[in-house]
């Protein structure tokens, strides 16, 4: 009897938490919402197959999500099996032409195969790509410190919205073309997803990483920022390594037209949910706009 009761509550919390939702399902009916999955937000299989699950649940419910990946520590993994040093500079791997070969292998032969396949396993259709197939990003080189990198410059995301029409859900993994020809770039997962996000105009872009958001000074995380303050949190320093490519992507992506940036701690659970579908949010929000009466909503 107690059992029953409890399982009762239980599912009636569900139908209210479905219910609350609503007015959130029919704003992002139709959205596009750029996902950028971190390396360090992956985890093991249980995470995986629980993202994967949040991202068919957002195309269920008429958004148009695409994910951009990242693979940071696995592409580590293996340039040390190779016996090749790994080194960032700002945020960023110093790519040599044998590195540029491991980054290209592991991004899209494993990672992102591996998405694609979570995605497929909770019942959704993906389909993976790279920068490099239709053309979709084209880059120069970043700065010459750091090698092969790239800068995307030219964005043709016809593709994505080919997907889109046939309920598929692109997985691309951040590796572009350059202009001249043979040319391969290892691109940062942040700045790909900013530009992915940028050219298509993007509802929203979340950054999914492994801290719950952009730290301060003390230590806090800030919920809502501005591009001023992210400038200043970048000139004093405070947002340090792997957080700059990220604010350096927000702040591009909100100039290109996106609405607004989340990053946000891909370790939770059902974070991409939390962050679209609740009052509640999660992370740190970026948007050039001063808050509203109701803090989440743009
Ligand atoms: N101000 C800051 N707020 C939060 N994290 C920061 C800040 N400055 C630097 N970081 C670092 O940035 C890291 C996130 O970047 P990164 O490790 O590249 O993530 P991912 O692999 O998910 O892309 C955090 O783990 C943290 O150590
Ligand atoms: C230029 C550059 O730094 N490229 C990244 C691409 C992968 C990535 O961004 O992975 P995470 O999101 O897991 O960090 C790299 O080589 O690690």
């Amino acid at each position: 009897m107690k059992k029953q009761l409890a399982d009762m509550n239980a599912s009636i919390t569900t139908a209210r938490t479905l219910s609350e939702a609503l007015p959130y399902l029919q704003r992002y009916a139709g959205a596009v919402v750029v996902v950028k999955f971190g390396g360090n937000a992956m985890g093991d299989e249980a995470a995986m197959a629980e993202f994967a699950r949040d991202i068919v649940l957002m195309r269920q419910v008429g958004v148009n999500p695409v994910v951009v990946h990242g693979g940071g520590p696995m592409i580590n993994d293996l340039l040390k099996r190779l016996g090749i040093e790994s080194r960032f500079v700002r945020g960023k791997r110093v790519t040599d032409k044998a590195t540029v070969e491991v980054v290209e292998m592991v991004l899209t032969g494993l990672v992102n195969k591996r998405i694609v396949q979570a995605i497929m396993d909770e019942g959704g259709r993906a389909v993976g790509l790279s920068g490099k197939d239709d053309d979709m990003m084209v880059c120069v080189a970043d700065d010459p410190e750091l090698g092969f990198v790239g800068r995307p410059v030219e964005m043709n995301v016809q593709v994505l919205r080919d997907l889109f029409g046939a309920g598929i859900i692109p997985v691309v993994a951040p590796v572009a073309t350059g202009m001249g020809p043979n040319e391969t770039f290892n691109v940062n997962g942040d700045t790909a997803a900013g530009a992915i996000a940028g050219a298509l105009k993007a509802d929203r872009l979340l950054l999914l990483t492994d801290v719950s958001g952009v730290k301060n000074a003390a230590g806090e995380v800030m919920t809502q920022l501005t591009p001023q303050e992210v400038r200043d949190l970048t000139d004093s320093g405070v947002i340090a390594g792997g957080m700059i490519p990220k604010t350096e992507t927000a702040l591009l992506a909100l100039e290109q037209g996106v609405r607004a940036v989340v990053i946000l701690d891909g370790r939770i659970a059902n974070a991409c949910l939390l962050e679209l579908f609740t009052d509640h949010g999660a992370g740190s929000l970026i948007r050039s706009t001063e808050p509203r009466v109701k803090p989440r909503e743009t």
